[in-house]
């Protein structure tokens, strides 16, 4: 059995990944207006990354995902850093996700009556556009000038560092068009690498990806691959997450992993996100209980969703949540 397979068994047939990384660093005082988003934690508050992987395990995440969403070697580069303080970086969203967990199990072991599981860390991995940081992440527009070969140079040496810093999963985060999916399947077997993946799209529509292309076409790339493990969609409104499933269910066998946002948007010029036009935070828990009667085995949040949303989901989910 695979490490997610044994994970959502251990989790009683649906596990419980993280919330909002970048939200949650927010909200307890970092300054992530950056070019490097919430990555920017990473040099300047690496103990604040530490303390929202801990939030998020107590809980009740069976998941947690790195904060190297928006690291990548570039983006360190342009700061000023060389290339090796790039790539210590990347390890580091690693190590600080590996400590907390151990420390939080560590402390579980300690109990009576253990409640948690022992959490996965899954490396995150954005897309191109997010580096690029001019909305596309949401359009999956990257211009006419964009190969499979450009964006698979882009993802290839943080992919290897990545990897080799020891993660349980690979997670590749909101992904939004067909090419940057082609690309990281070449490049998992081009790198030949070992650890499991994640690849999950992002949508604005609930029928598309971000970029107006299928989920069919997109997910018989990600079928042919036995480097994924599991295939999904994050950071999209939670009112269509149903649906989603419902059509995913359709075209893959892969296990399915489903993490929407809060609903609101994020408005890429002007760097903020403008309120919900349907949903709140009320009924995310109601709905992630519908997801996984839909088929999902992996439930969590992405932006704007905290650990309060995630102690719902894990309570309503398994009966029961963190403390
Ligand atoms: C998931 S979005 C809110 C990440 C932030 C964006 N790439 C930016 O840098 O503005
Ligand atoms: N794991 C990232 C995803 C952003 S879309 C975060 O939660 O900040
Ligand atoms: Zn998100």
């Amino acid at each position: 059995m695979g490490a997610v397979e044994e994970l959502v068994a251990r989790a009683g047939g649906c596990a419980v990944i993280d919330g909002g990384f970048a939200t949650q660093l927010e909200a307890l005082g970092a300054d992530i207006n950056d070019p490097l988003w919430s990555a920017a934690c990473l040099i300047a508050r690496p103990l604040l990354v530490k303390e929202v992987h801990l939030q998020y395990l107590e809980a009740g995440a069976d998941v947690i995902i790195s904060s190297s969403y928006q690291a990548t070697i570039p983006g360190f580069l342009a700061r000023g850093m060389s290339l090796d303080e790039a790539e210590d970086l990347l390890r580091t969203s690693v190590k600080l996700a590996l400590e907390a967990r151990d420390e939080f199990w560590k402390s579980t072991l300690r109990k009576s009556k253990p409640i948690y599981n022992r959490a996965l860390v899954a490396a995150s991995i954005g897309s191109y556009g997010a580096y690029l940081a001019d909305g596309s992440e949401y359009s999956g527009s990257y211009g006419a000038d964009i190969t499979v070969k450009k964006l698979k140079d882009f993802h290839r040496r943080r992919l290897q560092v990545l990897a080799g810093a020891g993660p349980d999963l690979i997670a590749f985060e909101a992904i939004p068009n067909k090419m940057e999916a082609q690309a990281l399947v070449e490049l998992l077997d081009e790198e030949s690498i070992q650890v499991p993946s994640w690849i999950c799209f992002s949508s604005v529509d609930g029928k598309h990806l971000c970029s107006g292309e299928s989920f069919a076409g997109c997910l018989q790339i990600l079928n042919a691959s036995e480097k994924v493990a599991v295939v999904g969609v994050n950071c999209t409104p939670p009112q269509f997450i149903e649906g989603i499933i419902g059509e995913f269910r359709k075209q893959t066998k892969k296990a399915i992993a489903v993490y929407p946002n809060s609903g609101e948007v994020w408005d890429g010029r002007a760097k903020r996100w403008l309120p919900a036009e349907c949903l709140g935070h009320k009924s995310f828990d109601a709905l992630a209980k519908r997801w996984q009667e839909a088929g999902a085995s992996l439930i969590g949040g992405c932006c704007r969703t905290t650990p309060s949303t995630i102690r719902a989901v894990s309570k309503i989910l398994k009966g029961r949540a963190g403390h």
